[in-house]
């Protein structure tokens, strides 16, 4: 009883004590030193809930930039100016009734056949010929000017974007087109589906804003959301398609009766949806159960047939020569990389086989070919064996040289991790021989030169300047050496690590209809791809126990690493008596729920987003010295393209002349035209709009990096170390942060000229094994072009027109951060690298003219852009 009592009492007064504890704590004021230290700890939590450079941390609590920043103007979807569609507008109606030489004709038949050096209205005149050739204007009663308008039309509706772009479009036309040659597909299938098959072609990327169905799902665009996330881009294109032929005057098929027009409706639609990457294994894998018994006079197989040839035209461009083919892959590489700096942008799950910090070019093509495209060549190879010399064969070389380029990569890591790994062994022995120069054995910022010379010199060359920027930084050995593991399974494509999940396997699980995906198994035995939400959600959950309490463990050191810091704070290091300050419990709490959700892994931004685009690799530059001398050569032959009068045509060669001349003029060192091609397009990846907004991007722009599996690994405590290290920096780092950081620009300039001497070494070797498996250019080396000329006199006539208004399209595919600016883009004319610069395209396209005996003045750009019809389609 008694003591029942004075248990209760002493509760009671404990609870009192503890009343005036908390009374004391409120209203009497702290004493200076404890208001100091509260300063300093408020300090420390803002700079850890705000400073981008610490969000490895997992602290960071910053939104990504409002949607109206200067940075996202650059991410808009590129519309074609006026002036550019006016003039090749002109330029077609002036050309269209030029015969094509037969030559050409026969080169067009061949996938060999290279679209780089012609110009856009050139491009419509040989789609005109693939129609003609095929006779589809007389067969199906097809008006000639309605042709014109509508290959007018659906060109103007392709935008300015890097890949998918109306060059794309024309070269799976022309792939369509070659192969309907090499195997004589009207006598299969009919002529009916072949002119289905080539105007799906044209029409299977219409309007396509360089950003894909991923990023439209998971950015909820509008497209997504009026498409159900089923194929949002392909349900666009066709319905872009359907709208231009809406209109008489560009409706190739009005003369058809409606039975024959469902016919071919049904058959577009089917084709273009077909070109829907997350419908790859389906469609592969019908077609592969039906090939045994494949039968022609089956309506099912030849519809499965017409989605696998309009899929493999769509990805046939490493079935070209290779130095057709690179260039190709540096452009699409660019809009996946543009695309994932969006979704970092944008906080959106980071497509991984866009992300610059994971793929490089070998890595991405031996996982795409050996995966996606090959298997679906093969297959058609089986049915149709007349295409495996033709596009096969090629494609298996192409895998070949990009495994080779790959081990090449792969012995340089190694070398390179074994160099890390000396200096790690070196670092550990002076530690033991000094104990109290422990840090001094560390390669620190700029202060091991050599430690950093020997890592730079042995890199691997795609991702140079990544590194260079990252090891320039605090050259932890450790750290370096998880990095290298983790890059190592990055860059397996067979480690079967999900990261490396490819386009087909990541758009599966994104753009199926979300019931199937959500309750069915994967087809592919993979994973979902880490970088989307369900798969942020899936790791966390796939910690087990062991990790858990290991976290915990890592909390409770955080814990007490942040007590000392706190102590370090205190004058004469006197412990003062009251609690560790709350905020740490909070710390605490959130860091084990960002373990628990398995979002530890937050990259240190400062020092992993000062990589360069790197797109162009130094092989890509030597390729691009040979393509430009091809192109110098395709200059000279250029006038046996058309058969027009030889005086005429001199006067357009002679003018491409000058006009190349006048590029060199801005290089005086070299000043050969050979030059001058590689140098502007050099310069040009250098200076391109794009870099710039990635420059920007890095700098300017708070990105939040997705989780990294494997660097959560990381010790809690050796980034805590690194922090405290840092936050004693503090002024300096401020200094460094890529906001501010305009040294930074100069680094990455400086790290993407520089080129190591065993680069250069081990390129010379890439280049020669490349050459040994470059597919061959029958048509086009073995001969020259002068030899199929046929002298007919060319009819030339300028009364064409093209004018043709389509009723404005659904432009609803922007990514979402350019919906608010979507009229303040200058296009960007220096963005294709194909095509010339638009100062140049007007002379050349005006001497063109002038070769023909039509009016002959200068244009001059300001002309040009105030010619510009006011286009409604233009938002
Ligand atoms: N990695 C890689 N992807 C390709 C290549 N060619 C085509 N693709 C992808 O395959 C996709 C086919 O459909 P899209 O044209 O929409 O976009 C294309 C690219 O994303 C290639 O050479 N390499
Ligand atoms: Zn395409």
């Amino acid at each position: 009883m008694l003591q029942e009592s004075t248990c209760a009492e002493l509760k009671s007064l404990e609870a009192r004590v503890s009343a005036v504890e908390r009374q004391m704590r409120a209203e009497l004021p702290l004493p200076a030193a404890v208001e100091d230290l509260r300063r300093e700890v408020e300090a420390f939590r803002e700079r850890l809930e705000t400073d981008e450079g610490l969000s490895w941390l997992g602290f960071y609590k910053q939104l990504p930039e409002p949607l109206s920043s200067e940075e996202c103007r650059r991410l808009q979807y590129r519309r074609k100016s006026d002036s550019v569609k006016k003039r090749v507008k002109k330029n077609f109606a002036n050309i269209c009734d030029a015969q094509v030489s037969d030559a050409i004709r026969q080169w067009l038949r061949m996938p060999t056949f290279d679209a780089r050096p012609w110009e856009d209205e050139e491009l419509l005149l040989l789609l005109q010929q693939m129609y003609l050739d095929h006779d589809f204007c007389a067969k199906f009663a097809i008006d000639i000017s309605t042709l014109r308008k509508f290959l007018y039309e659906a060109y103007k509706n392709y935008n300015d974007v890097p890949f998918h772009n109306f060059r794309h479009c024309f070269c799976v036309a022309q792939m369509l087109y070659a192969i309907s040659w090499c195997v004589d597909l009207p006598s299969k299938i009919g002529d009916l589906e072949v002119l289905i098959l080539l105007t799906s072609c044209i029409c299977h990327d219409l309007d396509h804003p360089g950003y894909n169905n991923i990023y439209q799902i998971n950015a909820k665009t509008e497209l997504a959301i009026r498409y159900n996330d089923i194929s949002p881009l392909e349900n666009h294109h066709c319905s872009v398609a359907f709208r231009l032929l809406e209109n008489d005057d560009c409706n190739i098929f009005k003369s058809f009766g409606s039975e024959d027009f469902k016919q071919v409706r049904e058959g577009m639609i089917r084709c273009i949806l077909a070109t829907d990457m997350a419908r790859h294994n389906e469609i592969l894998t019908n077609f592969r159960e039906m090939l045994p018994c494949f039968n022609y006079d089956d309506k099912a197989h030849v519809n499965l047939l017409c989605m696998v040839l309009i899929k493999v035209s769509d990805i046939s461009n490493e079935a070209r020569p290779m130095d057709i083919a690179e260039p190709w892959l540096d452009r699409l590489l660019q809009e996946f990389f543009k695309q994932s700096d969006a979704e970092k942008l944008e906080g959106l799950p980071v497509t991984p086989f866009m992300d610059r910090e994971k793929i490089t070019k070998p890595s991405s093509q031996c996982s795409f070919i050996g995966f996606v495209l090959l298997p679906l060549f093969e297959a058609l190879g089986e049915l149709l064996t007349e295409l495996q010399d033709l596009i096969v064969q090629p494609v298996r070389d192409a895998l070949d040289y990009y495994k080779r380029l790959n081990e090449v990569t792969r012995e340089e890591r190694l070398h390179r991790k074994s160099i890390v790994a000396e200096m790690a062994d070196h670092q550990h022995n002076s530690a033991n021989q000094s104990p109290d120069s422990g840090n001094a054995a560390l390669p620190k910022s700029g202060s091991n030169v050599s430690f950093k010379a020997k890592i730079l010199s042995s890199r691997s060359r795609s991702r140079s300047t990544e590194e260079e920027t990252e090891l320039s930084l605090e050259g932890s050995v450790q750290q370096y050496l998880e990095d290298q593991s983790l890059e190592d399974v990055l860059e397996d494509p067979e480690s079967g690590d999900s990261e490396t999940a490819n386009e087909v396997e990541v758009s599966e699980k994104a753009l199926k209809f979300k019931i199937s995906t959500e309750c069915t198994a994967p087809t592919t035995g993979r994973k979902s791809y880490p970088g989307s939400r369900k798969g942020s959600r899936e790791r966390g959950q796939h910690l087990n126990q062991s990790d858990i309490s290991r976290m915990m463990q890592q909390k409770g050191k955080l814990k007490a690493t942040a007590c000392s810091f706190d102590h370090h704070f205190l004058s004469d290091n006197k412990k003062l008596s009251f609690d560790s300050p709350s905020f740490l419990d909070e710390y605490a709490l959130t860091l084990k729920k960002r373990f628990e959700e398995g979002l530890t892994g937050y990259r240190d931004t400062a020092g992993e987003n000062n990589d360069d685009e790197c797109v162009l690799s130094q092989e890509t530059i030597n390729l691009n010295k040979r393509n430009s001398e091809h192109l110098v050569k395709v200059f000279d032959e250029k006038k046996s393209i058309l058969k027009c009068p030889d005086h005429k045509n001199n006067v357009h060669v002679e003018n491409l002349r000058i006009n190349i001349n006048t590029t060199a003029e801005d290089e005086p060192v070299k000043s050969s035209p050979k030059y001058s091609m590689v140098n502007k397009k050099y310069k040009y990846s250098e200076q391109s709009d794009n870099d710039i907004s990635v420059i920007s991007l890095k700098e300017e722009i708070k990105i939040q990096s997705p989780p990294s599996e494997a660097k959560s690994n990381r010790s809690i405590l050796s980034r805590f170390r690194q922090l405290t290290d840092r936050f004693g920096l503090s002024q300096d780092s401020k200094v460094k942060h890529p906001k501010n950081n305009n040294v930074s620009k100069t680094t990455l300039h400086k790290g993407k000229t520089k080129v190591e001497p065993t680069h250069c070494k081990s390129l010379e070797k890439v280049d020669i094994r490349r050459a040994s498996t470059l597919p061959k250019t029958k048509g086009r080396t073995s001969k020259s072009w002068k030899s199929f000329i046929l002298g007919k006199e060319k009819h030339w006539s300028s009364d064409q027109v093209l004018d043709c208004n389509v009723s404005e399209l659904d432009n609803q595919s922007l990514p979402s951060t350019s919906q608010m600016n979507s009229n303040c883009a200058t296009p960007n004319k220096t963005s294709t690298s194909l095509q010339n610069s638009p100062r140049k395209s007007v002379a050349r396209s005006e001497s063109f003219v002038m070769g023909n005996n039509v009016t002959n003045r200068s244009v001059d750009a300001q002309e040009i852009q105030n010619d510009g019809e006011n286009d409604p389609n233009i938002i």
